[in-house]
């Protein structure tokens, strides 16, 4: 279609907009590196999240008075934190380096130039304004030795990915060299299909990649059965080889990277899991002093004694300590079978009194320990607001737990577990307190717009859709609702109503719910028991509290412990036609057992329902499910639920 004169004048508006945008972000990135500078003289903490709270609370208002919706203000401004903080990081780390600048440095990564290793280091170097010289390697023992002999500054190594776990090679590398860790970097990894310009899917029938994108994307691939997969040492070496090639091959990589040989991205976001991060290590020769205002990890590994409990002993040091341990890992040792060497990562600083005293009760119980590095962490929490904030004006009060006094050895009581359990799933977190929204809605109504209508439940206040009746509904379309409402900020619960059902439906579901029509199938009970994401346990309608209780007990009792309880109203005598909301079970349950319920209002009265929200909120009930119906009520509804909830 031909563009009217109107469209570009008003896409001029727009790329002006954006150059003032940018000149803004770049001016505030300035105000916070001299924030920085005042912190190094004050020696205070980098991460200030009380101001965070403050300042995103103060945005989120401000942006709703000008039309922006409370979750986009909260994204948009929890990037640019994220970047502040970690630019004061860099700051006053290079600050803290004895050595000073150097012209340019040497950094040694795996494969070319364009791999997912040359983009970290790459993002590494921009961010401290080092120039960077790269040396791509062909080994991760190539890149050790060439930062032992002098010949690189820095190496990077991946040592881990959210999709495919640890990278074991690098672990077992480790424990070998005399290098010390003294940085780290995640990158989001993106899979695209790269192809030479004017290539089309159709054309292709040959994919070229290194094998951890060939397992990240297994899925998209198992639907592409006639293409031929060839393996290639690194992303880079795929990428060259297509762009040597004609338009029947393709290589799986980053825009980012197959810019670099002139490949376009045919398809993105090819990775089976939607969070798709790589952690780097940077290594040196020489360790580094982080300062006392930025968040430390200090990494070790260490070899235990032979005896039951050694390992427990030695985190129970830890413990003592306080130190908080963000990661173990386990690896043979070579030349001794059966026995292992543990690797750990600790929050805090290898210069704290508090971290050495640890480590030398630790060399007093385990029969080898040594710490690899102390480097400044780059896992930036981002600071989040209260659901209340993102609905009303701030006014955040969380009412604590009552206290519980019945006791009973179940698995879901009190007695077996004091602590009230957290479900999390996204941003959702059931179990602390605060109360969560959801809406049911059948897939039926949901599919034909499901981008649009997340959009607005989101508006409206919900956190989760709970999607029923999904019998017909086909894998790729499972793709598009679970992608549609994660993108909105919405968690996908999926209903299981029969148990043929699972195998389909758990891959693209946040959440599962066990339909209280299945609350007795023990079978079933125990294959969701076995699962790693949460399940949520509907009561049947003829069931006793005691009933539901047995068989939370029994999916439980498989392993799986984010399990949260669903009262949606049972057959009473006086009405033995409608369902009545026991409210009393629901007191009942929150004074004796220790995990999360929700009140599914939807199969009640209408008439009914606001007032029974507000008796359930209350209670404290953990979560409401509210039909999809008449959303401007709903939001009403809600706005009052969280005020009530925070007074
Ligand atoms: C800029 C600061 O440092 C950090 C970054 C912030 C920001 O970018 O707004 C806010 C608080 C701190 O965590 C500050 O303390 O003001």
């Amino acid at each position: 279609m031909k563009k009217t004169p109107q469209l570009n004048h008003i896409r001029e508006q727009i790329t002006s907009v954006d150059k003032s945008l940018l000149e803004l972000l770049s001016k505030r990135r300035q105000l916070s590196l001299e924030v920085a500078r005042s912190k190094e003289v004050d020696v205070r903490p980098i991460r200030d999240t009380q101001r965070e709270k403050e300042l995103l609370s103060r945005l989120v208002k401000l942006g709703r008075e000008q039309g922006l919706d409370a979750h986009y203000v909260l994204s948009l401004y929890q990037t640019i934190i994220e970047d502040s903080v970690l630019n004061q990081q860099a700051y006053l780390q290079l600050r803290a380096d004895q050595d000073g600048r150097k012209p340019s440095y040497t950094i040694a990564y795996l494969g070319a130039r364009g791999s997912y290793s040359f983009l970290a280091a790459h993002r590494y170097c921009e961010r401290r304004e080092m120039e960077m010289q790269d040396m791509g390697c062909h080994s991760f023992d190539e890149i050790a030795q060439a930062v032992e002999s002098g010949h690189a500054d820095y190496g990077f190594l991946p040592i881990e990915n959210t999709s495919s776990g640890s990278i074991n090679e690098v672990y077992d590398l480790l424990q070998h060299t005399n290098l010390s860790i003294v940085g780290e970097t995640t990158i989001d990894v993106s899979h695209c299909l790269l192809a030479k310009p004017g290539t089309t899917s159709e054309q292709i029938s040959a994919i070229y990649a290194h094998p951890q994108p060939i397992s990240q994307c297994s899925r998209y691939l198992a639907h592409h059965p006639q293409v031929k997969l060839h393996y290639c040492a690194s992303s880079a070496e795929a990428m060259e080889l297509v762009s040597q090639g004609d338009h029947t091959m393709a290589a799986i990589g980053s825009a980012e990277g197959g810019a670099l040989y002139q490949l376009e991205p045919l398809e993105r976001h090819l990775a089976n899991q939607k969070v798709n991060q790589s952690r780097f290590i940077v290594v040196a020769r020489k360790t580094v002093v982080v300062p006392e205002q930025l968040p430390a990890k200090t990494t070790l590994i260490m070899a235990t004694a032979q005896k039951p409990g050694a390992l427990v002993e030695a985190l129970l040091v830890l413990k003592a300590h306080n130190l908080n341990m963000s990661k173990l890992e386990s690896r043979p040792i070579p030349g001794t079978p059966w026995e292992e060497m543990f690797y750990l990562d600790i929050d805090g600083n290898i210069s704290h009194a508090d971290v050495q005293q640890a480590l030398h009760e630790l060399e007093r119980i385990t029969r080898f320990i040594k710490v690899l590095g102390c480097y400044a962490s780059e896992n930036v929490k981002p600071t989040r607001l209260e659901n209340s904030q993102l609905m009303i004006e701030p006014n955040s009060s969380r009412q604590e737990q009552e206290a519980v006094t019945e006791c009973d050895s179940a698995r879901y009581s009190r007695e077996f577990k004091t602590n009230v359990t957290e479900v999390l799933s996204g941003e959702l977190h059931l179990g602390n307190g605060s109360l969560t929204a959801m809406t049911a809605i059948n897939a039926e109504d949901l599919l034909p717009s499901v981008g649009q209508q997340a959009l607005a439940l989101r508006e409206a206040g919900f956190q989760a859709v709970l999607i029923n009746r999904l019998e017909q509904v086909t894998p790729d379309a499972l793709v598009q609702l679970k992608q549609q409402l994660n993108h909105a900020g919405l968690q996908c619960i999926l209903s299981v109503l029969q148990p043929a059902d699972l195998a389909v439906l758990q891959p693209h579901a946040d959440m599962l719910l066990l339909t209280g029509k299945q609350m007795f199938n023990k079978a079933l009970l125990s294959q969701m028991g076995a699962l790693h994401i949460p399940v949520i346990l509907e009561r049947n309608t003829m069931a006793s509290e005691q009933d539901w209780l047995t068989a939370a007990d029994l999916l439980l009792s498989c392993g799986n412990q984010q399990l949260v309880l669903c009262e949606a109203g049972i057959r009473s005598f006086s009405n033995p036609e409608e369902l009545t909301l026991d409210l009393a079970s629901l007191v009942n349950i929150k004074a004796h057992s220790h995990l999360p319920i929700l009140v599914n209002l939807c199969y009640i009265k209408p008439q009914q329902r606001a007032q029974l929200a507000c008796a359930a909120n209350h209670l404290q009930t953990d979560g409401i499910v509210l039909p999809v119906t008449d959303l401007a009520a709903q939001r009403l509804l809600l706005t009052q639920l969280y005020q009530q909830r925070c007074s």
